[in-house]
């Protein structure tokens, strides 16, 4: 019986993968979290844990480098919410250039004022209007699941669309329409456009990666938008330029305090994964993971090992998480040879420090070791983690 921790609402096409075999919430010692945006950074992880699965892109909520130390594997669902993101990004960028959000509330405010109605509304209209985004430039920092979904769609809808990204994947990079510009530096798309979009991950590189350098050289009057994480913003900074007009809007959906009270900010409570479609992508690929790695010992879309699979035959197999340092599958073959343990199968990735080998045993494991060949094979100077599935 595996036993799975779940932190958040997970969507139940999620919890629906975890049929016979498993319990949901029953027990002190998880085999596995599965999560969206609690942060576990303050959490003890109990040491049963072997797997952490985020439903969503984002790991910052994840003490990542403290679980891989512990050879604790955190997965990570890449596109599983991107085009919900992507509609509501250009939900907001039309939005915003019509100015809907105040136009709502104003007309809203008409009540009470009875047949006069329709005459104040065409009185009134003239504060409202607005601007087309066709023909304006957009410049969509970070080119991956969501970036390149928005600078098509950007595209498609008649804009000028300037790209940054010096990671880009080949995928993202074959998928990205042939009429978008990419700028070398990041300063080209802080210069050149009229709205800017950031699709980022938070690391300690882009924290803060909006600041006032980049706010100084930008066009009067840019547009920000902020669908991946509040932090990349430097809120100080962004406080002046909205009140120097440098930015005429940003619109969020990682509100504090602070940023609520600043004008021209719209507001969204991070509502970017929200629809029933991401979710439920979200959580099926996460809690399929989960299995797959509990099951079988494969992996899939982790961030910190190696994604590595061997097809599951049903012997047993030895799932070793260890440093990435030489002559650790030497050791660890070498210690099942001089046992009389034949390898049918054997797979074995990096991924940075750490690396992950999987072992098929072909004809049992001899019963004078079974009891202790997990403990010995963990003995090993530089093996992590060990389990026999
Ligand atoms: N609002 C929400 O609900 C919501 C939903 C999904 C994702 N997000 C956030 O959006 C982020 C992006 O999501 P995604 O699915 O596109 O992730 P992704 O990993 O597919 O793409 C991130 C891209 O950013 C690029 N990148 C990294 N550092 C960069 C830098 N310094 N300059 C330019 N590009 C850089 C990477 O190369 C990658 O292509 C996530 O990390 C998450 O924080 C928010
Ligand atoms: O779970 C959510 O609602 C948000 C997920 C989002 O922030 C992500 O990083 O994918």
């Amino acid at each position: 019986m595996y036993s799975i921790r779940t932190y958040n609402s997970i969507a139940k096409r999620g919890l629906d993968v975890f049929t016979d075999n498993y319990e949901i919430n029953a027990s002190d010692y998880p085999d596995a979290i599965l999560l969206r945006s609690y942060n576990l950074h303050e959490e003890v992880i109990p040491e049963s844990v072997k797997a952490i699965a985020r439903a969503g892109a984002g790991v910052n909520n994840i003490p990542v480098d403290r679980l891989t130390e512990e050879g604790i594997v955190v997965f990570n669902t890449p596109g599983a919410n991107a085009n919900a993101v992507k509609e509501l990004l250009l939900m907001s960028l039309i939005a915003t250039s019509r100015h809907l959000v105040e136009a709502v509330s104003w007309t809203k405010s008409l009540i009470g004022e009875g047949e006069n109605v329709p005459k104040l509304v065409e009185n009134g209209k003239k504060q409202f209007v607005g601007t087309e985004i066709s023909g304006k430039k957009l410049g969509v920092i970070g080119v991956g699941k969501v970036g390149v979904l928005v600078a098509n769609d950007a595209h498609a809808l008649g804009m000028e669309v300037m790209v940054y990204d010096p990671f880009i994947s080949v995928n993202a990079a074959w998928q990205l329409s042939r009429n978008i510009k990419r700028a070398e530096s990041v300063n080209e798309i802080f210069q050149s456009c009229d709205y800017i979009t950031i699709h980022v991950p938070l690391t300690s590189e882009t924290k803060g990666m909006l600041n006032q350098n980049a706010f100084e050289i930008m066009q009067n009057h840019v547009h920000i938008f902020n669908f991946s994480r509040g932090e990349l913003v430097n809120e100080d900074d962004l406080e002046i330029a909205l009140q120097e007009r440098k930015i005429a809007g940003y619109i969020t959906d990682f509100p504090t305090e602070r940023i609520l009270q600043m004008k021209n900010v719209v507001a969204l409570p991070h509502l970017g994964a929200s629809t029933t479609e991401a979710e439920e992508n979200c959580a099926y690929m996460a809690a399929n993971q989960i299995k797959e790695y509990l099951e079988t010992g494969n992996i899939q879309n982790s961030v910190n090992f190696p994604n590595i699979s061997m097809p599951y035959v049903g012997n047993k197999r030895l799932s070793i998480i260890h440093k990435n340092i030489p002559n650790m599958v030497g050791q660890i073959t070498s210690y099942l040879a001089n046992h009389s343990i034949n390898i049918a199968n054997m797979v074995n990735g990096s991924k940075g420090a750490f690396a992950y080998t999987m072992i098929d045993i072909d004809n049992g494991i001899p019963s004078e070791v079974r009891n202790e060949l997990t403990v010995n094979i963990s003995r090993i100077n530089g093996v992590i983690k060990v389990r026999i599935i």
